[in-house]
């Protein structure tokens, strides 16, 4: 029997878009092949890659190995990566889109994201920082980088491009400044931080947004042990018990429900199962309203550390 899969969206550029996908960050070369496979093959089409990720090339061993054991064509999948923040200038986009292409073993992207809005140091390593330990920066204006984007289009080398974590003046400003549109935003969105702000905002401009993150990012490396764990929270553990559901699956839910499109990362085999199930139920608008009340700017991915990057993105209201 083959698969139910996610349904997509409609992007502002016409391309369809799986509205659930497998986020593959923190994912170990050593098992995000197998997690992949897995993935592909109880019905995920969309994986959400990035070069920072290091993990690239053993997602492509599964990517491959799933198309030629007849499981997916190449059409079927949505294959996201994104621009490290090391390689802004604009002559740098299309190399290093192509380095993920080499890593990943296609000839094309699905869309291809500006990872962030700040440029770090060149021809370094990803991560520059002075002997202090303090980032190293360049000031490249992201809308350089954006041209970069768009020469990517032109040659074929992506289908769809768009933009992470960005707040709405720099969306703005790419919307003044562009010729081809974002078609997303991808955001840290769950129900700790759960941006309807920057949501309705980014629906005025036809530009969907992708929630990274969605589980609340347990496993992200500077968690602290006092952390609050989002999949603990009595009041959703309570809706979860409710609906026979895991809390997983309700902070999933609760995104395609709201028409955002959702990544959330595993590596386990029944938890990449369990997280796909999420398209046979429905959220009352009484519980989403419970869920949304969740909200208190439960930030996991601030970047602290480069706040005084001139392009960091946090200084906005949204
Ligand atoms: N654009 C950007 O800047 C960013 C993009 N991303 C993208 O978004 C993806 C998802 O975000 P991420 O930060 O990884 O975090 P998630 O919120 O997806 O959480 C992942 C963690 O949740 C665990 N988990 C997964 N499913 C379940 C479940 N059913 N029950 C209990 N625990 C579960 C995973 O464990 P295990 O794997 O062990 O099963 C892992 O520890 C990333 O992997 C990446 O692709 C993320 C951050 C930033
Ligand atoms: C995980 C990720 O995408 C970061 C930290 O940029």
């Amino acid at each position: 029997m083959s698969p139910k899969l996610a349904p997509s969206v409609k992007l502002n550029n016409g391309k369809k878009m799986p509205i659930h996908g497998l986020g593959t960050w923190k994912s170990k070369p050593g098992e995000v092949t197998q997690a992949v496979k897995d993935a592909i093959a109880c019905g995920y089409r969309h994986l959400d890659c990035a070069l920072v990720y290091g993990n690239e090339a053993e997602v492509g061993v599964a990517i491959k190995a799933k198309i030629e054991d007849g499981t997916v064509k190449r059409e079927d999948l949505f294959i996201t990566s994104k621009l490290w923040n090391t390689f802004h200038s604009k002559s740098l986009v299309v190399p290093t889109l192509k380095e993920s292409l080499t890593n990943l073993g296609l000839d094309y992207l699905d869309l291809y994201l500006i990872h962030w809005p700040m440029g770090y140091k060149e021809n370094a390593e990803l991560f520059p920082k002075d002997d202090k330990g303090k980032f190293l920066f360049t000031d490249v204006d992201y809308l350089d980088t954006w041209s970069g984007m768009e020469d990517a289009v032109a040659q074929g080398l992506t289908k769809s491009i768009g933009v992470s974590n960005y707040n709405s003046e720099q969306i703005q400003r790419t919307l003044d400044n562009c010729k081809i549109k974002p078609v997303t935003n991808q955001i840290e969105c769950h129900p700790y931080l759960n941006q309807k702000k920057l949501i309705d905002w980014c629906r005025t401009k036809n530009i969907y947004i992708t929630a990274y993150s969605p589980l609340g990012s347990p496993d992200r490396p500077w968690a602290k042990p006092e952390d609050p764990l989002l999949l603990e929270e009595p009041k959703l553990v309570a809706i979860a018990e409710k609906y026979k559901r895991t809390p997983a699956q309700i902070a999933i839910r609760y995104q395609v429900q709201r028409d955002v499109i959702v990544i959330p990362k595993s590596v386990t085999k029944s938890r990449i199962e369990s997280n796909l199930q999420v398209f046979d139920f429905k959220l009352s608008s009484e519980d989403m309203k419970t869920i949304d009340s969740f909200d208190c700017n439960g930030r996991a991915l601030h970047l602290d550390w480069v706040k005084e990057h001139k392009y960091w993105p946090f200084n906005t209201e949204f």
